[in-house]
């Protein structure tokens, strides 16, 4: 009697809920406010559909421009998601001052940080304190003292494997080598404590691979936040060398939060000096609110958070543009004669660093061109950047759209609109040495910082990083990868940052001259 309850109750529950996956899937292919919007329909019934592109292949940003071509230019995507694919669309949704908010999924190291602050209202007394930091100005100041110091240790490393093996070299894996570069700026930069990643045999740092690693989940959790949530709960309350060997995402993160709080604690144990002439770090700056502009130091939850998100947006970012850079420049010798050419004009002396300023300046034209093209083929964030159209609604292509709703563009379909970019996919730094209005205009439609009020605040130290380091790099070396990475190696998977299917590596000799 007992077990024939039981399975009467089970077999009720499982009709209950097929009856309302059902009803759900009519009501969102029949009745919901987007059911007029065209898309695949298995995309409009289930979320499943995009998570399933999402995680287990290489993401729906990829597929993207076949829809968009297939249904329009304003495409359904999710049962409550619409996908925005020209410009238009997506300056209206992105510019100064928009309307439009952020959506964020907690992250439990990320909450409470710039990038999880959902209004302008909310960002802009955080950006009182971050903007400043980051100018051009601030970043030009500690160069001689940071970038170019990390930069130094970087090819001095190269210089020992470029000697080994009596002289013929040996390779490098440049994929964690750009990484710990980029993690160990950034750290310094940021709160001047070291992540000491360049220091490992051979750029293998535990930590930067841990980091890398993370990635592989950035998308899981915007998918699944509640199991993205509740999982992590259960990794935290691990001990570290469980979560060491066996967790090695949510480790790496761990890692840098650990420092960050060191940091924090120690500045909040003996109160900054305005008046010290010491280089302040970004907490410094929070620490120290102008009362007249009504500042307030964020808690001291959300500052750590903060230095796990500079290194999250940072790292990777800036050594994914590094490495593809790399890859295009070995692959295409009339393209590394050019650049060489002109460093070796203006670069005499192959062993005297020259600061970021100057290689950002006219003497230094192809440089640029080549560092430009990277960014755009390196697409930054190249997926769907969420945002919610605002309570009244908005208009997108003549068609109204629901205030709720979530809507997204992205920077890959932008930097890839073969109408601006001919050949989209070529690497080609002619591009840029264009007519200034050619140039005006394919800049208009570059979009790897994104744009408007919540574009990137790294901008800057990310254009100093990359000028410095192809300079000096192609300066000093000669870096042959073809015979060590290949084509597959470099196709990437949309995981919020690419990451691609292999590393990057390549045989490293010094240049005789
Ligand atoms: C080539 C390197 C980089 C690229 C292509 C890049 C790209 C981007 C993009 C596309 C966004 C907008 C994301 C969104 O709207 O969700 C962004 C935001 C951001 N980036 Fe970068 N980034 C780079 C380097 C850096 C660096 C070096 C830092 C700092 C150390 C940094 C810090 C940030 C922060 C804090 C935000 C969030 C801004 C906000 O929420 O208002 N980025 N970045």
């Amino acid at each position: 009697m007992y077990s024939l309850v039981s399975f009467n109750g089970v077999l009720y529950a499982i009709s209950t809920l097929v009856t309302f996956l059902v009803l759900r899937i009519i009501y969102r292919l029949y009745f919901h406010p987007l059911s007029k919007f065209p898309g695949p329909k298995l995309a409009a019934a289930t979320s499943l559909h995009n998570a399933w592109h999402d995680i287990l292949q290489p993401g729906l940003i990829k597929r993207l421009p076949e829809l968009h071509k297939k249904y329009g230019p304003i495409i359904r995507i999710q049962p409550n998601e619409l996908h925005v694919a020209d410009l238009g669309g997506y300056n209206q949704i992105f510019r100064v001052g928009t309307p439009f908010d952020r959506i964020w999924h907690n992250n439990p190291f990320l909450t409470g940080s710039l990038e999880s602050l959902t209004t302008l209202n909310q960002t802009k007394k955080r950006k009182e304190f971050l903007s400043p930091f980051f100018s051009k100005a601030s970043i030009n100041r500690v160069e001689p003292f940071l970038h170019r110091v990390k930069l130094i240790q970087f090819l001095d490393t190269l210089k020992d494997s470029a000697q080994a093996n009596g002289g013929k070299g040996s390779v490098i894996d440049f994929f964690l080598g750009f990484r710990c570069l980029t993690a160990d700026t950034i750290m310094d930069y940021c709160f001047q404590q070291d992540l000491n990643a360049l220091d490992e045999k051979d750029f293998q740092s535990k930590t930067v691979e841990a980091f890398v690693a993370g990635f592989d989940l950035a998308l899981v959790s915007t998918h699944f936040p509640k199991t993205f949530g509740i999982l992590n709960s259960i990794i935290f309350s691990l001990p570290e060398s469980v979560r060491e060997k066996y967790f090695a995402p949510v480790y790496g993160f761990q890692m840098v939060q650990k420092l960050a709080k060191e940091r924090v604690e120690h500045l909040l144990s003996k109160p900054p000096n305005p008046n010290s002439s010491k280089m302040p770090t970004m907490f410094d700056l929070m620490l120290t609110p102008d009362p007249k502009k009504d500042q307030v130091t964020p808690s001291k939850h959300d500052m750590i958070a903060d230095g796990c998100l500079m290194i999250a947006a940072g790292t990777d970012t800036t050594a994914n543009v590094l490495g593809l850079a790399l890859w295009h420049i070995t692959s295409n010798p009339s393209i590394e004669a050019k650049l060489l050419k002109e460093l070796k004009a203006a670069m005499p002396d192959r062993d005297v660093m020259l600061e970021s300023s100057r290689l950002e300046s006219e003497g230094f034209i192809y440089l640029r061109a080549v560092v430009k093209e990277a960014l755009r083929l390196a697409y930054g964030v190249p997926g769907r950047i969420m945002r919610k159209v605002p309570s009244g609604g908005a208009t997108f292509n003549g068609r109204f759209v629901p205030g709720g709703t979530t809507i997204t563009s992205g920077i890959y379909l932008q930097n890839t609109n073969p109408e601006t970019f001919p050949d989209p996919l070529k690497f080609d730094p002619e591009r840029w040495l264009c007519d200034p209005d050619t140039y005006k205009e394919r800049d208009r439609h570059m979009l790897s910082f994104s744009r408007g009020s919540r574009s990137c605040i790294g901008i800057n130290l990310a254009y100093a990083t990359l000028h410095l380091t192809v300079a000096h790099l192609f300066r000093r070396f000669e870096i042959v990868t073809k015979d060590y990475t290949t084509e597959y190696d470099m196709d990437w998977n949309d995981r919020f940052v690419p990451v691609p299917n292999g590393r990057i590596k390549g045989l490293v000799r010094e240049r005789k001259d």
